[in-house]
């Protein structure tokens, strides 16, 4: 079985003072080994939800995960133990954000944290784990790997910080990356310089990459797979080549439509006109684009759609798709 990461109708809902929502109300998506998922849409679709989900470590307390199943090599995630899940995070699934301090601790030396992991997840002795620290620092192209690990992160521009939060998540060699808008604070040469290494641990070690970006440009160039959310659910995934010549949920066609050209790079999505709505602002049932899309009908209000093949890997969750190429 190649199949690495399988979420399926994960329900997360957040809950706080002011608002009461289910936030997420995933279908399902899938990730093969050696593969590069990428999880496009929209400000507060549900991206980042979806990647902390899978780790079950929210930033906010106010989430909670209330159905649904996240199978990792078989193994469903929201069922196992903490000392299981312990042993997963940073050593089986490694996570890196945008903001690469947030798996930095700005009061120790890089070194003392990457040993630290590294003899944690590994059992390697002093000598070894310094070595695999300092290969790691090179892998990603870090000069000087032992005068990095003397330094703290305010002693790092943001690119080293991003270069070296990387070489954090790869030391224990993880099956699965999450990276969730890694670029988006960098500017454009090191943006490049990053996604090239991402491109390589996946080429090179085989490790599976689940890449959160606005970035379509990215998207097109790099992952095998693209999964478009829209207010907390899938609703197109498919082959990138496949979803970008021929996108059929209209919320897809919408979204690149409105790029020019693929080759543009763009670092926000396009804007399209209205408001995402979560289902229970929403007052209920429907497909939650309903109210955004120039195809609905009464069916759309009344029921939701579920993700379905439409030609092999290629799904949608729409009742009135595109039948022709744009
Ligand atoms: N701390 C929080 N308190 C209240 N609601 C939250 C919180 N964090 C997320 N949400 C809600 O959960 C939904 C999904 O948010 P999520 O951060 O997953 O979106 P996203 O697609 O990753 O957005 P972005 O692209 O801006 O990172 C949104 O409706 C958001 O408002």
């Amino acid at each position: 079985m190649n199949e690495l990461l399988r979420v399926e109708q994960l329900r997360v809902r957040i809950e706080t003072r002011e608002r009461q929502v289910t936030a997420l109300d995933l279908d399902h998506i899938s990730l093969q080994k050696g593969e590069m998922l990428a999880l496009v849409g929209e400000t507060g679709s549900g991206k980042s939800l979806t990647a902390s989900s899978i780790l079950q470590l929210f930033p906010t307390a106010a989430a909670r995960i209330t159905g649904g199943r996240v199978l990792f090599n078989g193994t469903n995630l929201l069922e196992a133990s903490p000392s299981v899940m312990n042993g997963i995070r940073g050593k089986e699934i490694s996570m890196i954000f945008q903001d690469p301090m947030s798996s930095l601790n700005p009061v120790f030396r890089i070194g003392k944290v990457m040993l630290e992991i590294i003899r944690r997840y590994t059992g390697a002795g002093k000598k070894q784990a310094k070595q695999l620290a300092e290969e790691s620092l090179k892998f990603v192209g870090l000069p000087d790997p032992s005068g990095i690990m003397r330094r703290y992160p305010h002693e790092l521009s943001g690119g080293q910080r991003q270069r070296v939060a990387i070489a954090m998540a790869m030391v224990c060699k993880p099956k699965l990356l999450i990276a969730d808008e890694p670029t988006t604070a960098l500017d454009v040469t090191i943006q490049s310089q990053i996604l090239y290494l991402i491109n390589k641990l996946k080429e090179e070690e085989g490790m599976s990459v689940l890449f959160i970006t606005h970035n379509l440009g990215i998207v097109s160039q790099m992952a095998d797979r693209i999964a478009v959310m829209y207010a907390g659910s899938i609703v197109e995934t498919g082959r990138t080549d496949e979803v970008f010549r021929f996108p059929r949920h209209p919320y897809t066609r919408l979204l690149l439509d409105a790029i020019p050209r693929l080759r543009e790079r763009r670092d926000r999505l396009p804007v399209i006109a209205g408001t995402a709505v979560l289902k229970e602002a929403a007052g209920g049932q429907g497909c939650s684009f309903a109210g955004r899309c120039p195809r609905a009908t009464k069916r759309c209000t009344a029921e939701k759609p579920q993700l379905r093949a439409v030609v092999s890997s290629h799904e949608i969750a729409c009742f009135h798709p595109w039948e022709e190429e744009r």
